[in-house]
């Protein structure tokens, strides 16, 4: 008989206004995220336990490994390639130029190494923005940049199924998380349906990544939670709880994939929030869960 005995963790109290894109670095041990409204790419070392941060001239959504070494993140409206070492962000290809009040929000690399990600205007506070401002978007491995669709809300969690023919998508302010027929070959996407549509309590469906069983483990804003879900039954398996309410996404890593690490926010909550929650805008280390995760793809470009 096998016990579950989950663990939660706070490793990490980085005061995120906006923690986001958390992704593993197996190569350096290392956790990178981003921290949204503060501009701020970081490198957490889970062996030294030691940040670097940099810093960049707008707001960095995401961030993905790149094939050729350093990192590619979605900066403002712009799909750019990072340098570590010098701090410099260089631009490859820039999306949505006539909306001058968007920015680019989630973003992940696909399993044929194109970066993905999706825009939306600017919040006024969290979850309060003009609508069906955003689009999503992929970047290719020779910098061109396909748009799929456009009328998004707010762009958010993405996977891909582990026989690479499914892509799973979230427009958080549609409460769904959505799948589409996926042609890896073209990048193409087709056929979208809902796959599981959130209950009150889990609030708003954010960040999201896909574990070994096939499974989408998806991170509720506000809800202070990440979900496991079935996308082919359209249940959900399991409810994981967290110590803060703006819990904004999830990755797998560690030791063979088999620990989970969860992004949150601090923005939009009061001073009673932030008191009652002090380890909001830190990150989060869950072991115990018993399904592992897959290593993150890197942009081919
Ligand atoms: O983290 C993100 O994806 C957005 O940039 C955030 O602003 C929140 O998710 C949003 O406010 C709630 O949906
Ligand atoms: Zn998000």
């Amino acid at each position: 008989m096998t016990m579950s005995s989950i663990k939660i963790e706070c490793v990490l109290r980085e005061n995120c206004h906006c923690g986001e894109s958390p992704v593993w670095e197996e190569a350096s041990n290392s956790l990178l995220f981003v921290d949204i409204p503060a501009k701020k790419v970081c490198r957490w070392d889970s062996l030294s336990k030691q940040v670097q941060r940099v810093t960049l001239d707008a707001p960095v959504s995401s961030v993905a490994l790149r094939q050729s070494g350093d990192y590619v993140a979605t900066v403002g409206t712009k799909f750019c390639a990072l340098n570590w070492e010098d701090q410099s962000a260089v631009v490859l290809a820039t999306v949505d130029k006539e909306k001058k009040n968007n920015r680019f929000n989630d973003g992940k690399v696909d399993p044929a190494g194109r970066y993905f990600a999706g825009t939306m205007a600017e919040e006024t506070a969290p979850a309060v923005l003009e609508r069906r401002q955003g689009s999503l978007y992929s970047l290719f491995p020779d910098h061109h940049v396909e748009k799929y669709f456009d009328q998004v809300d707010i762009s958010n969690g993405l996977d891909w199924s582990m026989d690479h023919k499914i892509f799973y998508y979230i427009d958080s302010l549609s409460y769904s998380v959505d799948a589409f027929d996926y042609d890896l070959q073209t990048g193409k996407i087709s056929n979208r349906r809902s796959v599981y549509k959130l209950e009150k309590e889990e609030q708003i469906p954010d960040g999201m990544c896909i574990d070994v069983e096939g499974k989408l483990w998806v991170a509720c804003y506000n809800g202070g939670r990440v979900i496991r879900l079935d996308p082919e039954t359209g249940k959900r398996l399991q409810t994981v709880k967290l110590p803060v309410d703006k819990t904004t996404s999830c990755c797998f890593g560690g030791k063979d994939y088999s620990e989970m690490y969860v992004t949150c926010a601090r923005d939009g909550l009061d001073s009673k929030g932030l008191l009652q929650q002090p380890e909001a805008g830190g990150i989060f280390k869950i072991t115990g869960l018993g399904v592992k995760g897959i290593p993150p793809y890197p942009y081919t470009g």
